[in-house]
């Protein structure tokens, strides 16, 4: 089974445009879980763009299914995983002016550095996953240094898709492959939607968990909120 993490990211940048509660984040939090969504991410960045870190504790005792802070693991991140006790922390590289995350961690020249926040993360009691590029030797190094799953940035897969799935999906069934020869979980996320997301899960079904944040709330404009949410799930069980 593959868990369905719904990104409540642009939930927050909306409500951020106009200043007030509109939409309120905890609440459409509650009403992603009440719709199907098996667990809920949050991506808080240093500028507060649009998950604030009161975001992050207002959340916290709300979540009822798998609550996932991906984020730079600087002293901030760990302070709001301190706090929130997250099921799971995913460590994304990115520096704080990046657009959005556009690479995985190179887990052979941050070993020892990743070894260390991943032995603190853990000791609060959170599921630590690295997010990485299809690489099988990133995947390796992950699971040598202590993480408890990968997540694989999907990015490049989706770019590809609609010219040659065939070899877009190829580097990812590699490193799922490595992730499970080295006994750990798997995550998938970055640009998932409607079109890719079957055929991802079809040529890896031992996938743990895909977070969809930015094609799911464009989708859901159309369609709703409870409809997409259910439309997503649907393409997790296409098997
Ligand atoms: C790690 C990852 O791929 C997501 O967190 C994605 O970057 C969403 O972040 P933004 O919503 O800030 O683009
Ligand atoms: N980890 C990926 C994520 O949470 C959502 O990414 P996107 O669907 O907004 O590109």
């Amino acid at each position: 089974m593959t868990r369905l993490s719904v990104n409540i990211n642009k939930i927050a940048t909306l409500r951020n445009a106009r200043g007030g509660n509109n939409p309120h984040v905890v609440q459409v939090a509650k009403d992603c879980e009440h719709f199907g969504a098996e667990g809920i991410t949050v991506h808080p960045r240093p500028d507060e763009r649009h998950i604030r870190y009161q975001d992050v504790v207002d959340l916290k005792d709300v979540v009822t299914t798998e609550f996932n802070i991906e984020g730079y693991p600087d002293e901030r991140f760990f302070e709001l995983i301190a706090l929130a006790k997250p099921a799971q922390a995913t460590l994304v590289p990115d520096g704080p002016d990046v657009l959005t995350s556009n690479a995985g961690w190179n887990t052979v020249a941050h070993f020892d550095y990743l070894k260390e926040i991943t032995s603190r993360l853990k000791a609060l009691g959170t599921r630590v996953s690295i997010f990485v590029d299809p690489d099988t030797q990133m995947v390796e190094h992950a699971a040598k240094l202590g993480a408890d799953r990968v997540e694989l940035y999907t990015e490049p897969y989706a770019a590809q898709y609609h010219q040659n799935r065939e070899a877009a999906v190829a580097p990812y069934i590699k490193a799922a492959e490595a992730a499970k020869a080295h006994g750990i979980g798997l995550n998938a996320g970055h640009d998932l939607d409607l079109h890719n997301l079957a055929y991802l899960r079809q040529n890896i079904p031992w996938l743990d968990e895909v977070s969809i944040g930015h094609a799911l709330i464009c989708d859901a404009l159309y369609y709703g909120l409870e409809n997409t949410i259910q439309m997503y799930r649907r393409q997790l069980e296409l098997i």
